[in-house]
C-alpha cells in the first residue's frame, strides 16, 4: 500500500455509541444532541448517534441528530439481524447522509461461547445482513467483532464476503483491546495483502484501551493502510475506552512528517469538545491527560520553565491554541527557579532590584514549601509584603505560640529592632492577644487597635492568610497588613507592619522622636 501526501484519514466519532456504553456515562437526549452538534462542528466525518435498537429513547436521539445534522454523516450501530438493521434503517433514514453500521463477532471464542453460531452461520449472516441493510442505505460499515482475535483466514473471508455483499466500510475492531501496534499493523497489512476485492471498500480501525494502546494501534493501522479511525472524544467508551480522537487527530497533525495524511478536524475545538463531554458524562479528565489535559500545556519546573521563556520549541511539540487552549501556563511551584518567578512579577507589574528580587525569591521558594498551589494573588501578597518590610525598624525575626484545652495561651518573640535582636516569653487571652502583648513589651507603646481581620488569600486550608490591623495613634491611623500560610505568623507581621508604618509618621511629625519608644 502506498500513501501520498493527500490521503484523508477520515475520523469516525463514536462518542454518541460506545463512549456511552462507558458506565456511568448515559448522556440525556438534549445532551447528546449538543454533542452531535459539536462534533459537527469539529468536523468529524461519521457521527455514530446510537444504537437504535436498543431503546426508544435512543432510536429518539439517533432520529433527531439524523434530522439536524448538516455536514457529518449519520450511523446507526445494529447487530446482525434484519429487525435491528431495520431500526437502525429507519432513525437515520433523514440523514444528509445515513449509514447503517452492523457487526457479527468472527473470533473462536465470541462465535462458540455468545453467539451459539459455527463459522457458517456466521458467513451466512454476514452477507445477509450486509445485503439487507444495503437494500435500504447506500452506505453500510460492516464490523468484524473481535477481529484481533479471528482466525487469519476466516477474517479474510467474512471481509470478502462483506464487500461482496455491499459493505462500502469495513471496519477491523481490537475490540478487547488485545493487539499491540506491529501486530495490528501487521492484520491490516495482510487484509490489503489477501482480500481480493480490499480496494473496493475503506479499512477502517476501532481500538479499545485496555493496555493503553488504543491510540498507537488505530495509528499502526492507517500506517498500514486504513483510512477511518473510529475514536471517541476524551477516549471513552467500553471499559478501559476507546482510541481518543483528540489524541489521533493531533498525532496525525503533529508527526505529519512520519504519517502524511489529512483529517477534516477543526483541531482548535478539541478542548471545547473534551469540556463539553466531561460535563454531560461527569467524567473527569484527567490532569495529565494528552491534548485536553489541564497539565497538557502547563510547566513547573524551573529548568522547563527557563528553557519555555528562552523558546517555546524546548519544551512543547505543539502550541496551545491549536487546540483550542489560550496559552501555556507557567504554574509556580517549589521546583521553579528565578527565571520564571522573574517573569510572573514582571506579568505582575513588578520590577524588584537584586536584592530584594532574591529575597522575594527566597521568600516564594519558602511558601511554595508550605503551599501546593502558589496563585498570582499569593505572590503579590508575598511582594507586597517584602517591598512593605524594607524601610521597617522593626522585623519579626521568630515566633513560637503555645495555645490547646487547659494551658494559657503564650507567645514567645524574638524581634529585631533598630539592629538589636530582643526576646520575651508572654501570656494572653488568646493566641492573637499573646503575640500583640510580647510586640507591646518589646518594644513599649500605647495605641488602640481598632481593627484586626482575617482573610484568605486564595483557596484551600493551606492558603495564604492575609492578616490586616489598624492602630490608632492621637488621632492618626495606620493599617498594617502581613501574610503567611499561618494566620498567627500573619497576625504579628500585620501588627509589626502597622507599628513601622506608625513609627514612619512620628518621624514626619517630630523626627527628633524617633528613637524614643512612647
Ligand atoms: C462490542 C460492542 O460494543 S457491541 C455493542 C454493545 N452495546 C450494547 O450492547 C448496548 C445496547 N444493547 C442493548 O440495549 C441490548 O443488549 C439489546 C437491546 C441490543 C439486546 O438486548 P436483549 O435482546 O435483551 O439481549 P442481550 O443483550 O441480553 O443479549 C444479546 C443477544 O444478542 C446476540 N448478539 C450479540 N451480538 C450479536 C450480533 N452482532 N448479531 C446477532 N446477534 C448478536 C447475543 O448472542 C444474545 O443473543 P441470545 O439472546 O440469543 O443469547
Ligand atoms: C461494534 C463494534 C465495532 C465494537 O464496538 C467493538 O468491536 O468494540
Amino acid at each position: 500500500m502506498t500513501t501520498t501526501s493527500t490521503d484523508k484519514v477520515r475520523i469516525f466519532d463514536t462518542t454518541l455509541r460506545d463512549g456511552e456504553q462507558s458506565p456511568g456515562a448515559a448522556m440525556t437526549f438534549e445532551e447528546k444532541l449538543e454533542v452531535a452538534d459539536c462534533l459537527d462542528a469539529l468536523g468529524v466525518d461519521i457521527i455514530e448517534a446510537g444504537f437504535p435498537i436498543s431503546s426508544q429513547g435512543d432510536f429518539d436521539a439517533v432520529s433527531e441528530i439524523a434530522r439536524r445534522i448538516k455536514n457529518a454523516s449519520v450511523c446507526g450501530l445494529s447487530r446482525a439481524g434484519f429487525k435491528d438493521i431495520d431500526r437502525a434503517a429507519e432513525a437515520v433514514k433523514h440523514a444528509k447522509r445515513p449509514r447503517i453500521h452492523t457487526f457479527i463477532s468472527t473470533s473462536p471464542v465470541h462465535m462458540k461461547h455468545k453467539l451459539n453460531m459455527g463459522a457458517n452461520a456466521v458467513l451466512d449472516a454476514v452477507g445477509a445482513s450486509v445485503a439487507h441493510a444495503r437494500n435500504l442505505v447506500e452506505d453500510v460499515q460492516w464490523s468484524a467483532e473481535d477481529a484481533t482475535r479471528t482466525e487469519r483466514d476466516f477474517l479474510c473471508r467474512c471481509v470478502e464476503l462483506a464487500i461482496r455483499s455491499g459493505a462500502t466500510t469495513i471496519n477491523i475492531p481490537d475490540t478487547v483491546g488485545y493487539a499491540t501496534p506491529q501486530e495490528f499493523f501487521e492484520l491490516i497489512q495482510m487484509l490489503f495483502n489477501r482480500v481480493p476485492n480490499i480496494d473496493k471498500a475503506a479499512i477502517a480501525t476501532h481500538c479499545h484501551n485496555d493496555l493503553g494502546l488504543a491510540v498507537a494501534n488505530s495509528l499502526a493501522g492507517v500506517l498500514a493502510g486504513a483510512r477511518q479511525v473510529e475514536c471517541t472524544i476524551n477516549g471513552i467508551g467500553e471499559r478501559a475506552g476507546n482510541a481518543a480522537l483528540e489524541e489521533i487527530v493531533m498525532a496525525l497533525k503533529v508527526r505529519k512528517d512520519l504519517m502524511p495524511f489529512e483529517t477534516g478536524i477543526n483541531s482548535t475545538l478539541l478542548s471545547k469538545a473534551s469540556k463539553l463531554v466531561s460535563n454531560v458524562t461527569g467524567f473527569p479528565v484527567q490532569y495529565n491527560k494528552a491534548i485536553v489535559g489541564k497539565n497538557a500545556f502547563s510547566h513547573e519546573s524551573g529548568i522547563h520553565q527557563d528553557g519555555m521563556l528562552k523558546n517555546v520549541e524546548t519544551y512543547e511539540i505543539m502550541r496551545p491554541e491549536t487546540v483550542g487552549v489560550k496559552e501555556t501556563q507557567l504554574v509556580l511551584g517549589k521546583l521553579s527557579g528565578r527565571h520564571a518567578f522573574k517573569d510572573k512579577l514582571s506579568q505582575l507589574g513588578y520590577e524588584l532590584a537584586d536584592a530584594a528580587f532574591e529575597d522575594a525569591f527566597r521568600r516564594f521558594k519558602a511558601l511554595a514549601d508550605k503551599k501546593k498551589s502558589v496563585f498570582d494573588d499569593d505572590i503579590v501578597a508575598l511582594v507586597d509584603d517584602e517591598i512593605g518590610r524594607a524601610q521597617d525598624l522593626i522585623h519579626v525575626k521568630a515566633l513560637k505560640v503555645m495555645t490547646g484545652v487547659g494551658i494559657p495561651p503564650s507567645a514567645e518573640m524574638t524581634l529585631i529592632i533598630e539592629g538589636e535582636e530582643k526576646h520575651i516569653e508572654v501570656t494572653g487571652d488568646g493566641a492573637v492577644d499573646a503575640i500583640f502583648n510580647a510586640i507591646r513589651e518589646l518594644y513599649p507603646h500605647t495605641v488602640n487597635l481598632q481593627l484586626y481581620q482575617v482573610m484568605a488569600v486564595t483557596e484551600g486550608t493551606d492558603a495564604q492568610a492575609h492578616v490586616s490591623v489598624r492602630l490608632e495613634e492621637d488621632g492618626r491611623t495606620v493599617t498594617g497588613r502581613g501574610a503567611d500560610t499561618d494566620t498567627l505568623v500573619a497576625s504579628a507581621y500585620a501588627y509589626v507592619n502597622a507599628l513601622n508604618k506608625l513609627l514612619v509618621k512620628r518621624k514626619k511629625l517630630a523626627p527628633e522622636a524617633l528613637n524614643v519608644a512612647k
